[in-house]
C-alpha cells in the first residue's frame, strides 16, 4: 500500500474553492473530496472546475455529501431520487464517479434496514446506469444508522456491486466503536476511508465532530489501530482527510494542507508502509543549545541575567553578533543581531532551538521530507553547514553533534573568550524548553515537533490563568532528554491581556534548587518574587516540613508532586518582551513541568511588568 492516493476533503481548508484546490495542489495531494457548498458557492462550472482540478495534477475522487436519503416513504423517495439524478448530472460535468451518502438524520426516515436497502439498491443502480457509484456513511448521530456496523448490514442486504461503504474513523471512534470487526469487511465492499483525528472530549457527537476534528496524530485517537483494520480488509482506494474544525477554516489554507499531508506520511510512517523516502528520526540526545534573539536593550538585561545565574560567556562567533554561554551541558546563544519586537523593555525571544542528533544529515532529510521549511543561512569561510528548518511559529529547528571533531561542530564556529570559567550555581543542563504558540498553529506545532523533529507528544491539559484558559501540552524524545512544552490560549486572544503576550522561556536544570536558588539570589539575580498566599496555600495542601516550607518561601521556589516525585522551580523575571528562565530540580521522576504553577508565576510576572513600566500598564 505503499502508493495509496493522498486526498483532503475541501471542507478541511479555508477560503473559497480556487483557494483551497491550489493549497492541496502545493501541499502534494492526489485529489480531494469536493464539497457540495463549496461547489455551489463557486462561480466556475463544473466543467471549469474539473479543468482546473486537472491542470493542478488533482483528481476528484468523491462528491458529498449527499444527505437524507434512505427510509423515507414514496413520495419522499420520488424527490431524493429526482435530487440524487440531479447531483449525479453535476458529477459526470466533474468527472467524480463516487457519490458520499450519509445516514439521515430527517423526521422523514423510519426505523427500517429493509426499506432502507431497499432504497439504496435503487439508488446506487441509477448511479451504476452512469459508471458511478454510492457510499453509504454512517453518521455517529443519524437518525437509526450510527454505527459503520449497521451501515455494513444494510449494504449487505442491499446487494448492489455500486453500493459499499465509506468508513470515517470520526464517526467510529468517537463512539467509542470496535474498529476490529472492519477486518470482516471485504475490502471491495470499502469504498472509501475518511481519517479524522479529535480531541478527547465528553461533549456532544455533533458538536465534536463539526468543531473539534483534527488531522491524524494531533488527538487522542487511535487512528493507527483504525487504519490497520481497514488495511487489513484489502481496501486499496484513497485516504481521504475529512477534518471539520475551526481553525483550520480560518487559517491560511497553504500551511493548513502542508500540516494534513505531514499528518498522513506520519500515519503511514507508524502503519509501517514504505514510502515518501522517509529516514527514521535518528536518537536524540538532548538540547545543544538554545538561542535567544536580542536587541540592543533587551540583550545587555539577558548577558547580565545570565552571568549572575552562573553562566560563562565561554565563546563569540566568528562571524556574527553571537555569543555563546555556557553553564554545565546548557549552553545559550545570545544573538545581538536580530530583534523581536521591541518597545521599552527591549525585544527578545527564543529564536532556534538545536537539538542532539546521533546523525545530523539525517534528521535534515527526515525534516524535509516530513515538508518542514528548510531555512536559508547566510556561512562564513570555514563555518559548519548547518542548515535548520523553520517550525510553525517561526522557530528555528538545527540539528547537530557537538561532539562530533571541530570541523563538525557548530562549536567551532565560536572563538573561545579563554575567559575564567564561573563555577556556576549548580546548573547542570536544560530540562526543558516552552514556546508558546499562536493560537492558529497549536495542533500544528504538536505534529510537526512529532514527526520532523520524532518527539512523543503527551496529551493536552489546561488550566486558568489570569489572562484566560491556557492549554499545554508537553513532547519529549523516548529517554526525555528533549523536552519542549506549547502552550496556548484555548480561544483566540483578544485585545486586553497584554502582560501575556507570548512569553516562552528555557528552564534549566539544577539538582539542588534551594542552593541553587541561594547562589543566584547572592548574585544578584533577578528572581521572581512569588507572594505569600501561595506559601499559605501550598502549606495547607502539602505539610511540608517547617524548615523546607520556609526555604520555599524565602526563595520564592515553586512546589509540586506527583505520584512520582516532586518538582521544585523558580523563575526570572522577564527580560526582554517576552523571555524568562526557569530553574527545575525534579525528584524521583515528577513527569509534569509543574504546570499547576504556571498562573501564580504568571499573575506574578504581570505584577512585575507593571511595577518596571512597561507596556500593559492598564
Ligand atoms: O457533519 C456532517 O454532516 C458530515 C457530513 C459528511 C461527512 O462525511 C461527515 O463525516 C460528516
Ligand atoms: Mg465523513
Amino acid at each position: 500500500m505503499a502508493d495509496a492516493r493522498r486526498v483532503i476533503a475541501t471542507v478541511c481548508l479555508s477560503g473559497t474553492l480556487e483557494d483551497k484546490l491550489v493549497a492541496a495542489a502545493a501541499a502534494g495531494f492526489d485529489g480531494v473530496e469536493l464539497f457540495e457548498n463549496d461547489l455551489v458557492h463557486s462561480a466556475w462550472s463544473p466543467a471549469r472546475i474539473r479543468r482546473c482540478c486537472a491542470e493542478l495534477g488533482l483528481d476528484i475522487d468523491l462528491y458529498q455529501p449527499f444527505r437524507d436519503f434512505e427510509a423515507v416513504p414514496p413520495d419522499v423517495l420520488r424527490a431524493n431520487l429526482r435530487r440524487a439524478e440531479a447531483k449525479f448530472d453535476v458529477m459526470a460535468q466533474l468527472g467524480v464517479d463516487t457519490m458520499l451518502v450519509c445516514s439521515s438524520v430527517s423526521p422523514d426516515a423510519v426505523d427500517d434496514d429493509e426499506l432502507a436497502a431497499e432504497q439504496l439498491h435503487l439508488l446506487a443502480a441509477r448511479a451504476a446506469e452512469r459508471g458511478m457509484r454510492i457510499a453509504y456513511e454512517a453518521l455517529a448521530w443519524g437518525r437509526f444508522v450510527n454505527t459503520y456496523e449497521h451501515s455494513w448490514r444494510i449494504v449487505r442486504r442491499a446487494d448492489h456491486p455500486a453500493l459499499g461503504l465509506c468508513l470515517d474513523s470520526f464517526h467510529v471512534l468517537s463512539r467509542g466503536g470496535d474498529p476490529s470487526l472492519i477486518r470482516t469487511i471485504p475490502g471491495e465492499k470499502l469504498f472509501f476511508l475518511q481519517l479524522a483525528d479529535a480531541p478527547k472530549l465528553d461533549m456532544d457527537i455533533l458538536q465534536w465532530s463539526r468543531h473539534h476534528r483534527l488531522f491524524p496524530g494531533q488527538g487522542a485517537f487511535d487512528l493507527r489501530g483504525f487504519t490497520d483494520a481497514v488495511l487489513s480488509t484489502g481496501y486499496a482506494g484513497p485516504w481521504s482527510l475529512e477534518v471539520f474544525n475551526d481553525v483550520f477554516r480560518q487559517a491560511d489554507p497553504r500551511p493548513a494542507a502542508v500540516d494534513a499531508m505531514r499528518s498522513l506520511l506520519l500515519l503511514e510512517e507508524q502503519l509501517g508502509l514504505p514510502d515518501a523516502g522517509l529516514a527514521p528520526a535518528p536518537r536524540l540526545a538532548g538540547y545543544a543549545f538554545a538561542e535567544l534573539a536580542a536587541d540592543e536593550v533587551s540583550a545587555p538585561r539577558l548577558a547580565a541575567a545570565l552571568a549572575a545565574l552562573g553562566f560563562s560567556r565561554t565563546g563569540q562567533h566568528r562571524s556574527k553578533p553571537v555569543e555563546l554561554w555556557e553553564q554545565g551541558d546548557a549552553r545559550v546563544l545570545l544573538n545581538r543581531s536580530t530583534a523581536d519586537e521591541s518597545g521599552a523593555e527591549g525585544g527578545a525571544a527564543i529564536g532556534a532551538l538545536a537539538v542532539e542528533s546521533a546523525d545530523p544529515a539525517r534528521s535534515a532529510r527526515r525534516a524535509a521530507a516530513m515538508l518542514a521549511p528548510t531555512l536559508p543561512r547566510t556561512r562564513g569561510p570555514e563555518e559548519t553547514e548547518l542548515s535548520s528548518v523553520a517550525a510553525p511559529d517561526g522557530t528555528a529547528v538545527f540539528f547537530c553533534r557537538t561532539g562530533a571533531d571541530d570541523t563538525t561542530s557548530w562549536l567551532s564556529d565560536f572563538a573561545a573568550t579563554g575567559s575564567e570559567r564561573d563555577p556556576g550555581t549548580g546548573v547542570t543542563g536544560v530540562d526543558h524548553v516552552a514556546l508558546t504558540q499562536p493560537f492558529d498553529q497549536f495542533d500544528e506545532a504538536a505534529l510537526f515537533y512529532r514527526a520532523v523533529v520524532g518527539l512523543q507528544a503527551r496529551p493536552a491539559t489546561e488550566f486558568a490563568a489570569p489572562f484566560g484558559m491556557v492549554r499545554t501540552r508537553t513532547a519529549a524524545d523516548e529517554t526525555g532528554s528533549v523536552r519542549l512544552a506549547l502552550d496556548g490560549t484555548l480561544v483566540r486572544r483578544g485585545q486586553w491581556a497584554p502582560a501575556v503576550r507570548h512569553p516562552q522561556h528555557i528552564a534549566l536544570r539544577t539538582d539542588d534548587a534551594v542552593a541553587t536558588a541561594r547562589a543566584m539570589r547572592e548574585r544578584g539575580a533577578p528572581i521572581l518574587r512569588i507572594p505569600d498566599n501561595y506559601y499559605d496555600d501550598l502549606q495547607a495542601r502539602f505539610d511540608l516540613p517547617p524548615e523546607r516550607a520556609a526555604a520555599l518561601r524565602e526563595l520564592s521556589i515553586l512546589y509540586d508532586r506527583d505520584e512520582h516525585g516532586e518538582i521544585l522551580h523558580l523563575c526570572t523575571e522577564l527580560l526582554g518582551s517576552r523571555v524568562f528562565f526557569e530553574i527545575v530540580e525534579r525528584t524521583g521522576g515528577y513527569a509534569g513541568r509543574g504546570e499547576v504553577n504556571a498562573p501564580v508565576r504568571m499573575a506574578a510576572h504581570r505584577r512585575q511588568r507593571l511595577a518596571n513600566g512597561g507596556w500593559g500598564t492598564v
